[in-house]
Parts: structure tokens; C-alpha cells; sequence
């Protein structure tokens, strides 16, 4: 269902309001082809009537003839800014950069986080924005939730289906996106709800079984029958099953990049706002599918770079497949269990 203008600017004041924007600051609004018409223009009128100084910089596509998919995350690393530096240097100038482009996982985005901006990533349609606009109650439960993940040394995925793997942690940093970015130098994705890091090289270890039901992205499906994976020292190194195997085997082959197959970030949804069932509602173009990567209680692992966590493994491949049905342990600790998330706000609150 659309969404009103009016509607559409509250929420774009709520989340820059969470982002602790103040009257005076630059903002700069980064656009491209597909930026949808609405998020831009309610952006730019809740950010100026909020006082800030308001840019757009409007970057052509590239990688269109590499990429298979249009899908923004499918193909990643470089972007209109690698080797801009007029580009660079007026979104390293701003006190915010509202990011309706996407610049997740590319060098340049990680060298305009270093300068003290801040930046918001904000992809998906204006309802699915509007619907799932982040709260303080977000950020608390992420950060609950990372107190543990900080702390661990290992996670132990397992699943009635079939998984069980072992990844060992601490090299690493954590990515937790709550939505909103009220700190300088911070990233987050509008919207979102989940934790993850990243392995440390070369230790995950085991099967990971992408069941029934379990989504592929950016292939945007539902797998209809089991796709089995083993993992050895942090890489795919058999990939079984019927067509979706086949058809995901193909798509990765296509990169002719060993680090496409290596484990990138692992974790799991805490957005009880977010749905799995919500992809099947939309056409796969519409949507980058962040309902399925932040649902409560799923374990969401990802295929490919590492460079957003400071690692030298930058592969344009990036394939996130949130998993239902898991237990997650973290040194031994449920922190979910069946695809349900154990409170972690409430056993903090403890
Ligand atoms: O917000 C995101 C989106 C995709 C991804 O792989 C990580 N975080």
C-alpha cells in the first residue's frame, strides 16, 4: 500500500531525529537511478525543516553491464566514488549522509565513516520504510544482544535440519544495525534489527543446511527443497541439492572468484516488526529484502567479502541467506533457540 508524503516525512523526523541530527549540520543526500522519487523528497524536506543544510549528490550507475541482478547488493566493492574524488571529499565534508544509492561494502564508504560522518543506508520502498522505522526498544535489544556476541569466542549454529557449524570469533568487530546513526563515524541500515560479525579467517567449520523455506538473496526465493553445504575452513566446498543448488551453484560460478565462496558475516534477526513471509508479497525487483535478513530468530550467514569488518577478502559477490528454524549458541549459550530469540533485553534486565 503507498504511503502518504505527510507520512513519509514524519517518519524520515523520527529516524533523523534518533539520529540525533541538529540544526546547523550537512546533510547530504547520495542518489542514483533507482533512488525511489519519495524517500528522496521527503528526506530533503524532513532534513531542512530540521535546520540542516541540505546537498544531493546524484552519482550515475556503474557494473550494470557486470552485475546479473539489478539488485543493488548483489554486485559489490566498487561504486560511482571509486576513484571520485569530488565525490568523496563532499560526502567526507558532511555531518550526515543519507544513502539512497548504496554504497554497503565498498572502501569508499568505510573512508567516509573515518572522517567522522555518519551515514544512513535507506534502499527499500517508502512503506516498507514507513512500516519498520527503528525505535530506541531496536537499539536496546541489539545492544543487549551484543553484550554476548562481544564476548564470544565461538558460535555453534545447529538445526533440526541438518546444520551444524562452528565458527570461531574475536577477530573481528560486530555489525549491529538498529537503524538509526547517533554517533559520528557510524553506520546503519533504515531498516534493520540484527546482529552479526564476522568469523575469524579460515575457521568455520561444518554443514549448513538452507532448508524449505529458507530465503536466497539476491535470488529473492523461497527454497523449495534442501540445498546442503559444507563448509571447511571458512569456505563452501560442496554445494548439494536439486534446482535451487543448481541455480545458486551457476549464479556463484558466474564471479570466477574463490572468495565468493568464503563465510562473510553470521547472525541472527532481532526485528519482531519484521516478517519472513513478507518477500512473498512483493515482486523481486521492489525490494532488497530486508524483512527476511532482520525477522526475529533467524540465523542469517552471508557469502562473500569481508571488507566492511577491515578484512582484505573483497569480492563483488555478496549472497545473504537467512536461515529458519536454528539454534544459535554462543560459547555454549542459546541466544536462540528453534528460530526463536531467547529475551536477551529481559535477561539483561535480570
Ligand atoms: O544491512 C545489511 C544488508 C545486507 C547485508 O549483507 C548486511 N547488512
Amino acid at each position: 500500500m503507498a504511503i502518504s508524503d505527510a507520512d513519509m516525512i514524519e517518519a524520515w523526523r523520527k529516524v533523523l531525529t534518533l539520529s540525533q541530527l541538529k540544526s546547523g549540520e550537512v546533510v547530504t543526500v547520495l542518489t542514483g537511478p533507482a533512488t525511489h522519487p519519495q524517500t528522496l523528497s521527503t528526506a530533503m524536506i524532513a532534513a531542512r525543516g530540521m535546520g540542516a543544510i541540505v546537498n544531493r549528490l546524484d552519482l550515475p550507475p556503474v557494473n550494470g553491464e557486470a552485475s546479473l541482478s539489478r539488485d543493488a547488493l548483489a554486485f559489490v566493492g566498487d561504486t560511482p566514488l571509486t576513484g571520485n574524488p569530488a565525490g568523496m571529499a563532499a560526502l567526507k565534508a558532511s555531518d550526515l549522509v543519507l544513502d539512497l544509492m548504496l554504497l554497503l561494502f565498498s572502501p569508499e564508504q568505510g573512508e567516509i565513516l573515518e572522517s567522522g560522518t555518519r551515514m544512513l543506508l535507506a534502499v527499500e520502498p517508502p512503506e516498507v520504510l514507513a512500516r519498520l522505522v527503528p525505535t530506541m526498544e531496536d537499539k536496546i535489544r541489539v545492544k543487549a544482544a551484543a553484550e554476548k556476541l562481544k564476548a564470544a569466542k565461538e558460535m555453534h549454529v545447529t538445526s533440526a535440519a541438518g546444520t551444524d557449524l562452528r565458527c570461531a570469533l574475536g577477530e573481528y568487530p560486530l555489525l549491529e544495525e538498529y537503524g538509526f546513526v547517533d554517533a559520528p563515524g557510524r553506520w546503519d541500515h533504515w531498516p534493520s534489527g540484527f546482529l552479526a560479525t564476522w568469523p575469524n579467517e579460515g575457521k568455520s567449520n561444518g554443514t549448513i543446511v538452507i532448508d524449505r523455506g529458507d530465503i536466497l538473496l539476491p535470488q529473492k526465493s523461497y527454497v523449495s527443497e534442501k540445498i546442503t553445504l559444507t563448509v571447511k575452513d571458512g569456505y563452501v566446498t560442496k554445494v548439494e541439492g536439486g534446482l535451487d543448488a543448481e541455480l545458486l551453484q551457476d549464479y556463484i560460478d558466474s564471479f570466477k572468484d574463490p572468495e565468493a565462496w568464503a563465510i562473510s558475516h553470521i547472525g541472527w534477526g532481532l526485528q519482531d516488526r519484521a516478517r519472513w513471509s513478507v518477500l512473498s508479497l512483493y515482486d523481486r525487483e521492489q525490494t532488497i529484502g530486508m524483512d527476511a535478513r532482520a525477522f526475529a530468530g533467524n540465523f542469517l550467514f552471508s557469502l562473500g567479502p569481508n571488507t566492511e569488518a577491515g578484512g582484505t577478502r573483497n569480492t563483488p559477490c555478496h549472497i545473504d541467506i537467512p536461515l529458519r528454524r536454528c539454534t544459535v549458541r554462543l560459547d555454549g549459550e542459546m541466544v536462540t533457540r528453534d528460530g526463536k530469540v531467547l529475551d536477551q533485553v529481559a535477561l539483561a534486565a535480570e
